[in-house]
């Protein structure tokens, strides 16, 4: 049985740690003490200090948006998986579509962070998805297996257990456009394939995929619901923390649902 993992990718918001704190906070109260799906944050990183600090005692994870994969030196602007764990970070997206497509971010960088991550004792979530121009030319199932391989080259069966994936099809981030339940379960079914021919049945039915593009709490359920999603990576409303935590509740419903 996989947990459901929910995780807001906050991107480049909020503009000021209080607004940051505040909404932390409001996310903490709302979950309460004992979450019964996985939930992390991903603030900015110059936050992360103090929504670490505003999340103290809390289940929430902590995630960055985004590491380097040398452990120190002379990248300038740049943030390590030190830097990281000092900040109180547990997770670190990896690969999202926005440093892939906006920064050119490459499958062999995002192994060589994926790497560093595991080694420094942070949980990766490494994002994989098609553009629109991709799904319309058929050729979704072959970008998502080249991201996952190239991303994952060189991951043990163990490791990969340690490891969340998130598929975010290009097209539904911030678009409003959601891939329908059966399109979504299709590729997650895919990844599933792709991930037992690779490490074993026994590996791949551990492994958390998320699914990410619009999700929002009155199309969360139908889609958590699918047998290979396993929750959701949440940009644009997991700013507003009734719409996150509407969210985390249809997750709660979901799994209860699962364990009845
Ligand atoms: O990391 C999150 C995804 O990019 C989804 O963003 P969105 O929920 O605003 O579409």
């Amino acid at each position: 049985m996989r947990p459901l993992f929910i995780a807001g990718n906050w991107k480049m918001n909020p503009a000021t740690a209080k607004e940051a704190v505040a909404l932390a906070e409001a996310i903490k109260n709302g979950v309460g003490p004992a979450a019964d799906v996985r939930v992390a944050v991903c603030p900015p990183a110059l936050f992360l200090d103090q929504v670490d600090a505003a999340l103290a005692n809390s289940p929430i994870g902590l995630g960055a948006q985004n590491m380097h994969w040398k452990p120190d030196g002379a990248y300038t602007g740049e943030i390590s998986g030190a830097m990281l764990n000092d900040a109180g970070c547990t997770h670190v997206i990896l690969g999202h579509s926005e440093r892939r497509h906006g920064m050119g971010e490459t499958d062999a960088q995002v192994n060589a962070k994926l790497h560093t991550a595991l080694a420094v004792g942070l949980i990766p979530i490494v994002c994989i998805g098609e553009t629109q121009q991709e799904r319309e030319g058929g050729q979704t199932e072959d970008v998502v297996a080249g991201q996952l391989t190239g991303s994952l080259a060189g991951i043990s069966a163990e490791q990969m257990v340690g490891i969340v994936l998130a598929y975010e099809p290009v097209w539904a981030i911030g678009t409003g456009l959601t891939a329908t339940p059966a399109q979504a379960q299709g590729v997650h079914e895919f990844i599933r394939d792709w991930l037992t021919k690779l490490f074993g049945e026994a590996t791949a039915a551990r492994i958390v995929v998320q699914y990410g593009g619009s999700v929002k709490p009155d199309n969360a359920a139908e889609l958590l619901a699918c047998p290979d999603i396993d929750g959701a990576l949440v940009g644009g409303a997991s700013l507003k923390e009734a719409d996150f935590l509407g969210i985390i509740r249809a997750a709660q419903v979901v799994a209860a649902k699962s364990q009845a």
